[in-house]
């Protein structure tokens, strides 16, 4: 049987809510022990509360790296009441129990983010906070630990119909909690320490997360699902806030982030983007002179495919190319911000979401986490650039200055296509992807035979894949590749070059009059 919370111990940085939530404790008896900045907020507000310098004994010393890690707490918080031994010791010592512990840690991941010196960061590394919070999860049965000011709400409610107990069930989820708190926080330690030494990848890797929604259910109907935030980290999807729609599924939040990761290739410099995706792959990106002519021309690479998909923009989504979109079936535009014609407009379609990124980066740096059978891969993300590459033309003919320009677009744009990736361009859009396929000569193929498809259907004399230039994200092997576009109509190829067959690959180009460019990077994307 627990017995009822007597005494809490309220420790926190994050002060929100602090203050009505002490007032609620105080009013059902219950008496407050509290360090340095939270007993001064409490006693501002009049509440009465104990210094846990006359728990211990002891001042706050080393600039508050030593406050309550000391016996009289510990023994408050980690003795079993059922447990006759225990109880004797907390007689003989004089430990008071400690039913409920309030604790948010030092901001370390904020800190973090906002390029704080070496030893501020280090000052904002928790000890003391983690050390209460797991003693008081793993004595869980006598116990309440919160670590979050969102559950206030819940806990007082809890005690103040429960005779001042709550629920075991609620205990345990508390508990739950607070270990994956202490385990996220000490993550963003490790792997700054990590950054920091240049050792990136030691013996041992931690991650953590923040929920910022539960989903419906997972890739598939029968899997379940969850999204978290890495903590301290604010870019691409997780930074993106939802405007109106139904809620994100995982597939949704899967395919945005590929549209995001595409689109932030392009710099404002290079015009208006547009990258539209489906099932993690974009079938249509491309630069315009503003939202609506990109939209045009992404849209036009493949509109079939486009029907359902993802809609990511560079610039503010205006009336136009509001009202341009909502024409087809879209499950999710993201933009940087909406102007408020655009935002009625997208309203008429209720399940239809907008999201917006409010200035945030689309994309950042870090780490890239793959879980595989029993572990993880991890690895840097891929921020290698085609601006930082060495180009190197190796054929006889040189790309014209227009090809070059769809040489780079269609680099970029292979990039975040599943390998094996061909990307026709023309005239800063995609023609033709071929994604995913086992053999490059099919992705080759597969790209072309969908550019002709689309063109007879828009009615065009010619497939508009002719006189379009081809990136490929790795090496041909062999020449079979590179005959199979310059057969659709491709004058110019971009590729990482590297393949033992490279000088038949180059023989090839030459004897079919193409221009050739090698990068020397490759942009597997599996
Ligand atoms: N050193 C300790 O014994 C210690 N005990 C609690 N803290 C932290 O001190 C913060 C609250 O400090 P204050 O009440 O002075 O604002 C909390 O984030 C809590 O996690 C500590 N600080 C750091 O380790």
């Amino acid at each position: 049987m627990t017995e009822p919370v007597r005494r809490a111990l309220l420790s926190v940085s994050d002060k929100t809510g602090l203050i009505s939530f002490a007032t609620r404790l105080v009013s059902l008896g219950i008496e407050l022990i509290s360090t340095g900045g939270t007993a001064r907020a409490l006693t501002e507000a009049g509440l009465p509360v104990i210094e846990v310098s006359s728990v211990t004994g002891f001042p706050e010393i080393m600039d508050g790296r030593v406050k309550t890690l000391h016996p009289a707490i510990h023994g408050g918080l980690l003795g079993v009441r059922a447990n006759a031994d225990h109880n004797a010791a907390i007689s003989e010592h004089g430990i008071s129990p400690i039913g409920l512990l309030v604790v948010n840690l030092y901001p370390f991941e904020a800190t973090v983010a906002r390029g704080a010196s070496w030893e501020d960061t280090i000052e904002n590394i928790d000890v003391g906070g983690p050390a209460m919070i797991r003693a008081a999860a793993k004595n869980h049965d006598d116990v309440t630990v919160i670590i979050d000011p969102d559950d206030y709400e819940l806990v007082a409610g809890e005690l103040a119909s429960g005779g001042n107990v709550t629920t075991l069930k609620t205990r345990r989820n508390l508990a739950a909690k607070a270990f994956a708190r202490t385990a996220s926080y000490d993550a963003a330690i490790s792997q700054w320490f990590g950054t920091q030494s240049g050792e990136t990848f030691g013996s041992y890797f931690a991650t953590g997360g923040r929920r910022l929604q539960g989903l419906r259910y997972g890739e598939n109907p029968h899997q379940q699902g969850a999204f978290y935030a890495t903590p301290g980290q604010s870019f691409g999807i997780a930074a993106a806030r939802q405007i109106q729609g139904k809620e994100l599924s995982y597939n949704n939040i899967n395919d945005t982030d590929a549209a995001l990761e595409c689109l932030s290739e392009f710099g404002n410099s290079e015009g208006a983007a547009c990258v539209i995706v489906k099932h993690a792959n974009p079938c249509g990106v491309a630069v315009g002179h503003n939202a609506v002519d990109a939209y045009r021309k992404a849209l036009a690479c493949d509109p079939v495919s486009a029907f359902g998909g993802i809609i990511a923009l560079s610039r503010p989504l205006d009336a136009d190319t509001a009202g341009e979109i909502t024409e087809l079936f879209t499950e999710v535009i993201i933009a940087p911000y909406a102007d408020e014609k655009a935002v009625e407009i997208v309203a008429r379609k209720k399940n239809l979401r907008l999201l917006l990124l409010d200035g945030k980066p689309m994309s950042g740096t870090g780490l890239a986490v793959k879980s595989v059978g029993g572990g993880l891969l991890v690895q840097t993300r891929d921020a290698m650039s085609i601006d930082g590459m060495d180009l190197r033309v190796v054929t006889k003919r040189q790309p014209t200055p227009a090809e070059l320009a769809d040489l780079r677009f269609a680099f970029r744009v292979a990039k975040h296509v599943k390998s094996n990736a061909i990307v026709y361009a023309k005239d800063g859009a995609t023609v033709g992807i071929g994604a995913g396929q086992m053999s490059r000569v099919d992705s080759a193929r597969i790209a072309a035979r969908k550019n002709e498809d689309v063109s007879r259907e828009a009615g065009l004399a010619h497939p508009s894949i002719r006189g379009s230039v081809v990136a490929s994200d790795a090496f041909f092997p062999f020449p079979d590749g590179l005959l199979q576009a310059a057969e659709a109509g491709a004058t110019a190829v971009i590729q990482p070059g590297g393949s033992m067959k490279d000088a038949d690959v180059i023989r090839a180009a030459d004897e079919k009059g193409l221009a050739m460019v090698f990068t020397g990077i490759r942009h597997f994307r599996h």
